[in-house]
């Protein structure tokens, strides 16, 4: 029944989208929801590349069903193991018991450990090449792309590259499935999103990745979550290599917790510093209503940040510290930070984000302000000048050479 998109000369689009789960990883909300891509080759040999989220195992399979029409499945490539896009593997075993799984040797050895899946594998090599008749795939391990066994699989004849987590975003294919006929605009803050979130962390292995496919020629990029790139792939590559550098653009985020808005006043005041310099770029952020992947994406996106909480039992204000905490993991690198805080009795917060901003190794404003209560005239004026601080160290940052991957 289904009619499959085709994006290249015998290969389709076999994805689904998600528009159910509400939070991705059981963390990150999917107001767009999610799709998760999967590609069939047709040609002399059939090739599967990935599979999707084993809840949409059966109009997956008619998907495969209808575009083979009684051809044999051959290969299953396995770019990525991650649940949501090797969740189907069984099942898609049952239905094609001949059909061999293609992976590296991490990969197969996580079939085995997810679905007890070990016959008909073939384990390959960096750089092997896997015949199908006329289309050619040329595998490239990229490991920690997110997880160890990543990898990309490049069709040298059509020029595809089949990237799997990599240069996704969040997001549903709503009709279309090409960049060429989607308006992609609603995608660059989702993939920001989830680059941010889920990769994040590893800068340094994107890198290498990057470096290793710049000799491709590419057509398209087919990752597994959100567009099929083809018009825009400077671009996804572009934003691909600024967020692994930790390159910020200019712009200041200001985050804060507060409870009853004394932290909150000095928020505003500083973020009024911050745009008597010149700054148009600010973002302020509640760290209790903002969602912390939008706060993380932000982070991810802007040079300045500057972080303000109340002392809460002799420590940050627990939803601040979580954030901090979320930002220390990704190491993220080459930020300008300025920080303030309120209490009432003995302060803790402004110490605990001087310690934090130690431990990141950016470069921090010589201002930090601390008001006992609530806000008077001298620490109003000091978190104008934080804001101003911040703001011209923003502007004349150059990126730490090591900091940059
Ligand atoms: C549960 C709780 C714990 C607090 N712990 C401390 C503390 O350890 N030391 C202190 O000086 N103030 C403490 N405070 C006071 C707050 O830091 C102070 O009221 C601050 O101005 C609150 O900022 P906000 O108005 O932005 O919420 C605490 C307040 C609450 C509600």
């Amino acid at each position: 029944m289904f009619k499959n998109q085709q994006i290249a000369k015998d290969i389709y689009y076999v994805g689904v989208n998600d528009r159910q789960k509400h939070k991705f990883e059981n963390m990150i909300p999917l107001p767009n929801g999610v799709s998760y891509n999967a590609y069939l080759i047709v040609d002399e040999k059939t090739a599967l590349v990935d599979t999707v989220d084993i809840s949409f195992g059966d109009i997956f399979i008619d998907k495969i069903q209808s575009q083979l029409q009684g051809k044999p499945l051959d290969y299953l490539i396995i770019n990525h193991m991650e649940p949501d896009h090797s969740g189907s593997i069984r099942l898609i075993r049952k239905y094609y018991p001949d059909m061999v799984i293609v992976g590296n040797n991490k990969t197969l050895s996580m079939v085995d450990g997810y679905y007890g899946v070990t016959d008909n594998m073939l384990e390959i090599k960096d750089g092997q090449i896997l015949s199908l008749g006329s289309h050619k795939l040329e595998f490239h391990f990229t490991p920690m792309v997110h997880w160890p066994e990543t990898m990309m699989t490049y069709d040298k004849t059509e020029k595809v590259l089949f990237s799997g987590d990599a240069f996704g975003a969040f997001g549903t294919l709503d009709g279309a499935v090409m960049d060429t006929d989607l308006n992609v605009d609603k995608y660059w803050d989702e993939m920001a999103r989830y680059y941010s979130n889920i990769v994040g962390k590893y800068g340094n292995p994107i890198q290498k990745a990057l470096k290793k496919l710049t000799p491709l020629e590419l057509n398209l990029i087919c990752s597994t979550h959100g567009p099929v790139w083809k018009e825009h792939i400077t671009e996804v590559v572009d934003m691909y290599d600024q967020f692994s550098r930790y390159h910020g653009k200019d712009g200041v985020v200001i985050i804060y917790g507060s409870m009853y808005g004394n932290t909150e006043l000095m928020a505003e005041t500083v973020a009024q510093g911050v745009a008597e310099a010149g700054v148009k770029n600010i973002i302020i952020h509640n760290v209790s209503k903002s969602d912390p992947s939008v706060i993380i994406r932000d982070v991810f996106k802007y040079k300045g940040l500057i972080v303000g909480s109340p002392t809460y039992s002799n420590e940050l204000y627990p939803e601040v510290e979580s954030l901090l905490r979320k930002i220390e993991i990704r190491g993220v690198k080459n930020r300008v930070f300025g920080c303030f805080g309120s209490f009432t009795w003995a302060s803790a917060a402004v110490k605990r984000l001087t310690t934090f901003v130690e431990t990141m190794k950016w470069q921090s404003a010589e201002i930090t302000v601390d008001e006992k209560q609530g806000l008077k005239t001298d620490k109003y004026e000091a978190c104008l000048e934080l804001g101003r601080q911040v703001a011209e160290l923003m502007k004349n940052h150059v990126d730490e050479p090591e900091h940059c991957v």
